[in-house]
């Protein structure tokens, strides 16, 4: 339920858009209550209202009223972006895209891109925004091929992930990808981008991906993606202790 309000955000009077929970369409309604808690009260947190304080063409500031699990009324400054499909909960895809050809290593596809906000070159997973009427899995296929060049053929689906909570609302599904590397049509990849994208497409052995990504760090001044090293370290970690014994920790 939207209203608009004169109102002090941040120290300036403007006037803003209000959307208050109605509490007749919130499903966790009957959870807002006071609970019992063996310490002390404790309070079901939630939204009280969310205020739009400026908006972009790509993302908005709201400051957002909630009641914290002591009950208490606080506020928080929050990003969003301002081009979630409707209905959805979910803003864009990142791709785990891994490349397999004959008498090759499998590959992890990365790419490299200058990204403003950091003011320096990263290196993430393939991703993008999804489109109205589009799912993950296409969303993804389209921005592996555009982004990349390849062509792939999705083997799995995160659940809604979030990326930055403390910040943003915005989340994503992880889409899992495999590339047929010896197919024709993805011999020579060619990359469909846009005005104002710049990618270049990197590609990393899975076998010893962790140790490529910290050469690569060490060699060129980059960021890397959280996302990206947290897979790397899984990978480390999951399959490449092949001879380690378990040990009986006391
Ligand atoms: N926060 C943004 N500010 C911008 O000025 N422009 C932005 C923002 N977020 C996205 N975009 C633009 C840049 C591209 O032209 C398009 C497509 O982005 P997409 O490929 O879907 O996503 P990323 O790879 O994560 O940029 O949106």
């Amino acid at each position: 339920m939207f209203t608009v309000e004169r109102g002090n955000v941040f120290g300036i009077h403007q006037w803003v858009a209000v959307s208050y929970w109605d509490k007749t369409l919130d499903p966790c309604t009957d959870y807002t209550e006071t609970m019992s808690c063996p310490e002390k009260n404790c309070t079901k947190p939630h939204i009280v209202k969310e205020e739009v304080v400026a908006t972009g063409q790509w993302v908005q500031l709201e400051k957002t009223t909630y009641v914290d699990p002591s009950g208490n009324t606080r506020i928080w400054e929050t990003v969003k972006r301002t081009t979630r499909p409707t209905n959805t909960v979910v803003d864009g895809v990142g791709i785990i895209a891994i490349l397999k050809r004959t008498l090759h290593k499998d590959c992890v596809v990365l790419v490299k891109q200058f990204r403003p906000p950091m003011g320096c070159y990263t290196l993430e997973f393939p991703a993008g925004l999804i489109d109205q009427n589009e799912n993950a899995e296409t969303a993804a296929l389209r921005e592996l091929k555009e982004e990349t060049g390849y062509k792939g053929e999705v083997v799995g689906v995160t659940p809604v992930t979030c990326l930055d909570p403390g910040l943003s609302n915005g989340s994503t599904h992880i889409v899992m990808v495999n590339i047929n590397g010896d197919d024709l049509e993805n011999i020579s990849p060619t990359q469909q981008l846009g005005d104002g994208e710049f990618v270049d497409v990197i590609l990393l052995p899975l076998d010893e991906f962790q140790k490529k990504i910290d050469e690569l760090l060490k060699k060129e001044k980059l960021v890397v993606d959280s996302k990206v090293y947290i897979y790397a370290m899984g990978m480390s970690q999951a399959f490449f202790k092949p001879n380690e014994l378990p040990v009986l920790k006391q």
